[in-house]
């Protein structure tokens, strides 16, 4: 690129203070030197430019694609990334977002024409076994291509033959420079934190932070990525900390809430108020800011008077709700970019703040903070990496109903090829899915082992699925993933292989259900159910089994449960964000499948009370309740003379549970597996569970199941085994029972 081309593009950048790319397509190393070039004609300190490539060919910093995510949140004025040997669709979305206005992002490509037949590392990674490279596909590059030849903003510049193709220039007309916004002339927080905002958006929001200086108040702040809404957050979280409160800040990550803290402390620093600046800030007013990750935040530990969750609507609603006791609560979430859409915050949590006592205050950022609205390249990253795909609207679905939809396969291909289908699919899927991301986009174009159906009304999605073909591996794949080798992409059959150590478990393949999401606004009217059971008329005579994993609740268990799937593992540890355990189940459909489920089935019947008295001592009772229902077996129930004894005796006083715990388990788990679901109360379950299964300490069992006192929360469990003793005994307990009973 000559460098009076380059030299007119970064000026018009900087006068805009938007961003613009320059694409070098061609050979790496041609490429890698026009780079050079490039970056050595321009004005822009090597200390403001970083390469983000597999190897380290310039002098800036090198950031191996893998760790892109390391700029998240900081700035540089030109980031040059490398798509030779490893594109990722993250690495992109991430880097593009650490450009500051007037600055420039690089790209690096095989010559465009080519560059959709080029295989990389990245495809690799979606060549699944049994599918080699040559199985993946080009269509999201040639997607992606599209997007850079079309896109104002963008110049391409073919290093092969040196010839400038795009200048990527747009010409705008003159616009005035924004001036930094003046602070309110009377404001509850100090002059200084609104001095501290950058744009308008942000002193608006900070003021409506002003309200959680009292108790009973709520703010959700909500923006598009880059508006400065934590920043907001952060100043807000300082000043209420300056005024002695403890505020509890939590995030999907301690890294997402990065940028609250950094300005929390810049401005108590400034203020003179930072008295410790560990990992939690307290200020010299007494109070503190500290992090919990969303599991441990729910518990609202130490009380705290101000609860903040960063990027609310990536954490479970479940977890959210349990932040609504405390007197001061803030939200902030994005509204464009795929953490903003995660498990519907808008469709159901703000439901439930509106029903408590808090008053809810609103604020909406729209100005982006390190460059000017309408940037060119913002509205090319939001299309290429899809990151304003929503859901149909409303009206376009409301008639869904399972009778009136169509069953409809989407291949890769067919979405490639229908932009509107394609936004539909995803956008549901972003929206359902809090860890849905630009690699994703990617999978559903190109991976040969993902399979897309759908239900659709007037060609519009109102329910869509995501198969993954897992299993049926070679001897030696089998081998190596019962030794403990990662096998990609075969979640199940891993787990029953290496974790389960089951050799055979990948000789049967199957349909994994990734994810299933039903349009928010046609929920539980049979769509999902539906869907579910054309999957499975589809593949009936085609595959071994069908099979998901995932955050097991008691409302999912039961939705399998329903659409057929068994329990056949419940993970021994939670998900760090979601707190959930996961649960895998089988929906068996050939021979071999069926003896896949049945041998894992009772194996877990058989292991699972072990496993509650030990890692999952703390699953809460209806998750164990709805996993045990919903594992298809009868467990075995031999029990003696004696320990009938025992069992019956205690359900009447004089025995003792504590002196043989044994045969009171494998009552337990034999009724909540295989047992008549009305036979007990949830409560008397939720005692099985907790007691006999969990051995829980009567204390906090009783005050957990809210009985008066111990001594009644015991009796109700004599209560529970009397019915179960009369249901499952030998003729010897219920000769004991009746001994007691007259
Ligand atoms: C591998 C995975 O993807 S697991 C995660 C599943 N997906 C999600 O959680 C995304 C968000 N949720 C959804 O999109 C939908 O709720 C789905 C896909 C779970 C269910 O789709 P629907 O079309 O509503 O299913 P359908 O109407 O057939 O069955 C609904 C029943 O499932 C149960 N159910 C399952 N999950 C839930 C839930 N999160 N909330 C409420 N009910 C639920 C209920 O029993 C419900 O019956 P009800 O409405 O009478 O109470
Ligand atoms: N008042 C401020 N002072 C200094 N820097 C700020 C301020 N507001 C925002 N920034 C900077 O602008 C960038 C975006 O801010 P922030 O992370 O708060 O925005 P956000 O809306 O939460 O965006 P994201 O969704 O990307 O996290 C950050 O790099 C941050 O450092």
């Amino acid at each position: 690129m000559d460098t009076a081309a380059a030299r007119d593009l970064l000026a018009e950048a900087e006068r805009t203070n938007e961003r613009r790319v320059v694409v070098l397509s061609g050979d790496r190393d041609a490429g890698l030197a026009a780079a050079d070039r490039l970056l050595d004609a321009l004005p822009i300190p090597l200390t403001e430019t970083s390469l983000v490539s597999t190897s380290d060919d310039l002098a800036c910093e090198h950031v191996p694609v893998r760790n892109a995510g390391r700029l998240l949140g900081t700035t540089q004025k030109a980031v040059v990334l490398d798509c030779h040997e490893d594109c990722r669709p993250n690495a992109l979305g991430r880097v593009v977002g650490a450009v500051d206005g007037g600055g420039l992002l690089v790209l690096l490509t095989p010559n465009l024409d080519d560059w959709p037949a080029h295989r990389d590392a990245f495809d690799e990674g979606l060549a699944v076994p049994p599918f080699d490279t040559r199985d993946v596909t080009g269509r999201f590059r040639r997607r992606f291509v599209e997007t850079l030849r079309a896109h104002p903003g963008i110049a391409v510049y073919d290093a092969d033959s040196n010839t400038l193709v795009r200048d990527g220039r747009t010409n705008p007309a003159p616009r005035l420079r924004k001036q930094l916004p003046d602070p309110p002339e009377s404001a509850a927080f100090p002059r200084e934190s609104h001095e501290a905002c950058l744009t308008a958006d942000q002193t608006d929001a900070l003021t409506t932070f002003e309200s959680l200086r009292e108790p009973g108040h709520a703010v959700v702040a909500d923006a598009d990525r880059g508006r400065g809404k934590s920043s907001a957050a952060g100043l807000a979280a300082a000043c209420l900390a300056r005024e002695g409160l403890d505020v509890l800040v939590t995030a999907p990550g301690r890294r997402s809430a990065a940028e609250l803290f950094a300005r929390a402390r810049e401005l108590l620093g400034s203020l003179g108020d930072l008295a410790s600046d560990g990992d939690t800030v307290e200020t010299s007013g007494g109070g503190r800011i500290r992090f919990a990750k969303p599991p441990e935040a729910a518990d609202l530990p130490g009380d705290p008077d101000a609860v903040f969750a960063d990027e609310a609507a990536a954490i479970p609603v479940r977890l959210l709700e349990s932040l609504l006791d405390c007197p001061r609560l803030a939200f902030t979430t994005t509204v464009h970019g795929y953490e903003g859409a995660g498990r519907g915050f808008d469709v159901r949590f703000r439901d439930r703040l509106a029903e408590t006592d808090h008053d809810v205050h609103e604020a909406s950022l729209s100005d982006p903070i390190r460059y000017s609205g309408g940037d060119p390249v913002e509205a090319w990253a939001f299309r290429a990496l899809l990151l304003d795909a929503r859901p149909a609207v409303d009206p376009l679905v409301g008639d869904a109903a399972p009778e009136t939809v169509e069953y409809v396969s989407l291949s890769g291909a067919d979405l490639a090829a229908d932009e509107h289908l394609l936004r539909e699919v995803f956008g549901l899927l972003v929206y359902a899915h809090y860890r849905t991301e630009p690699d994703d986009l990617a999978r559903l174009l190109d991976a040969p082992n993902l399979a897309v159906r759908a239900l659709v009304v007037d060609g519009h999605v109102a329910s869509v699925a995501l198969l993954a073909r897992e299993g049926g591996l070679d001897a030696d794949l089998r081998a190596a993933m019962y030794d403990g080798e990662r096998v990609k992409g075969n979640m199940i059959p891993d787990v029953l292989t290496s974790q389960l150590r089951d050799e055979d478990a990948a000789v049967p393949f199957g349909y994994r259900v990734m994810r299933i999401a039903t349009h928010p606004a046609v929920r539980s009217r049979g769509l999902g159910s539906r869907l579910l059971g054309e999957v499975r008329q589809e593949f009936a005579d085609d595959a071994d089994w069908l099979g998901v994993g995932y955050g097991a609740t008691s409302e999912l268990l039961s939705f399998w449960a329903a659409n057929g799937y068994g329990t056949v593992q419940l993970s021994t540890t939670r998900n760090d964000t979601s707190g959930e355990y996961s649960a895998i189940m089988l929906d068996p459909l050939s021979a071999a499948g069926r003896e896949l489920h049945d041998r894992h089935a009772g194996w877990f019947a058989d292991r699972v009370s072990g496993v509650l008295s030990d890692a999952l001592r703390d699953l809460d009772a209806d998750v164990a309740r709805a996993a045990l229902r919903a594992c298809a077996t009868t467990p075995d129930l031999h029990l003696g003379e004696r320990d009938w004894r025992v069992v019956a005796g205690a359900a009447h006083g004089p025995g003792m549970y504590g002196v043989d715990p044994g045969p009171f388990r494998k009552l337990a788990v034999r009724h909540l597996v295989a047992g008549d679901a009305d036979l007990l109360s949830a409560d008397e379950e939720r005692l099985l569970v907790g007691k006999l299964l969990q051995s829980r300490l009567w204390d906090d069992l009783a005050d957990r199941l809210r009985y008066h006192s111990t001594s009644q929360a015991m009796r109700a469990l004599g209560d529970a085994l009397r019915p179960l003793v009369a249901e499952y005994g030998t003729e010897a307990a219920r000769e004991e029972l009746r001994r007691f009973e007259n």
